[in-house]
């Protein structure tokens, strides 16, 4: 049986005001539990979708319906965008710290957030250290900690590996699977990379060039998601599927 939808986008079309048309209608659902990927070319509007997704932006046309509360989704920007002159706590606490009325916890509580967080991505030694004190990689797991110290159920992420080098991406990957399945989160995930699609996800969107349209629905079967899956003749050719449904998205 399937799951209950978290999004349901329908005819979902974004124009900026400066005549940009970024996204072409969109029909989407997006269940819980599911890791979504949106694959397309720089440029396509991925980061548009999610903005939207996310109740930052607002379609100029169709119907976008969040199922669940708004404080149960946490967004990743593609920098970890950190407070520099804050500890990785403060940081981790920021969104915390920001509640108000009844969602607001006490400090203790707050506290035991945040080092539950910083736990989950490794990092409980590093409290104190400031950002700069950090690699790329560490400053990524505060961001991503930040994004689950509300706990969220919908974790939207806008290609938050993309600066780093593939080693470090690659065990990002599988920190992030590991945590997707524990915390049993719907993750929408957003990449150029096709082999980081093929690698996260359970489902692959390929979005054509702007203005995006879905030029293809595409689930990833995978036995393990480990390092045997990455050189397996299954990764190749689900990867080989994915590259040529973005070639048919140029067209
Ligand atoms: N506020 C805006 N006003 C006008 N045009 C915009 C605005 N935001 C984005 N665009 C344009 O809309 C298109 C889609 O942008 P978007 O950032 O969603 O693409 P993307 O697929 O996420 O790209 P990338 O992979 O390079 O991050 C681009 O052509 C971009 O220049």
């Amino acid at each position: 049986m399937n799951a209950t939808p978290v999004l349901e986008a329908r005819g979902v079309a974004r124009r900026f005001p400066n005549g940009v048309d970024a996204l072409s209608p969109i029909d989407l659902t997006v269940r819980a539990g599911e890791f979504v990927t949106l694959l397309g070319p720089s440029g396509c509007g991925k980061t548009t979708l999610l903005r939207i997704f996310a109740g930052l932006d607002m379609p100029t046309a169709g119907t976008l319906r969040r199922h669940g509360d708004v404080d149960d989704l946490s967004y990743v920007f593609q920098d970890a965008t950190l407070m520099p002159w804050a500890s990785v706590a403060a940081n981790v606490r920021l969104p915390l710290d920001l509640e108000r009325g009844p969602r607001r916890l006490p400090m203790q509580a707050r506290r035991g957030r945040v080092r539950e967080a910083l736990e989950r991505v490794g990092l409980a030694d590093f409290d104190t250290a400031r950002p700069s004190e950090l690699s790329g990689g560490m400053r990524m797991r505060v961001s991503i900690a930040r994004a689950l110290a509300t706990e969220p159920s919908l974790l939207l992420m806008d290609e938050p590996f993309g600066a780093l080098d593939d080693i470090t991406r690659q065990h990002l990957d599988d920190e992030l699977l590991g945590l997707a399945a524990r915390q049993k989160l719907t993750v929408v995930f957003v990449t150029h990379s096709i082999f980081e699609a093929v690698y996260l996800s359970s489902r692959v969107i390929v979005l054509s060039r702007r203005p995006g349209r879905i030029v293809a629905d595409i689930p990833i079967e995978a036995p393990t998601r480990d390092a045997a899956f990455r050189v397996s003749p299954a990764f190749a050719m689900q990867a080989a599927r994915l590259q040529a449904a973005l070639l048919e998205g140029q067209r």
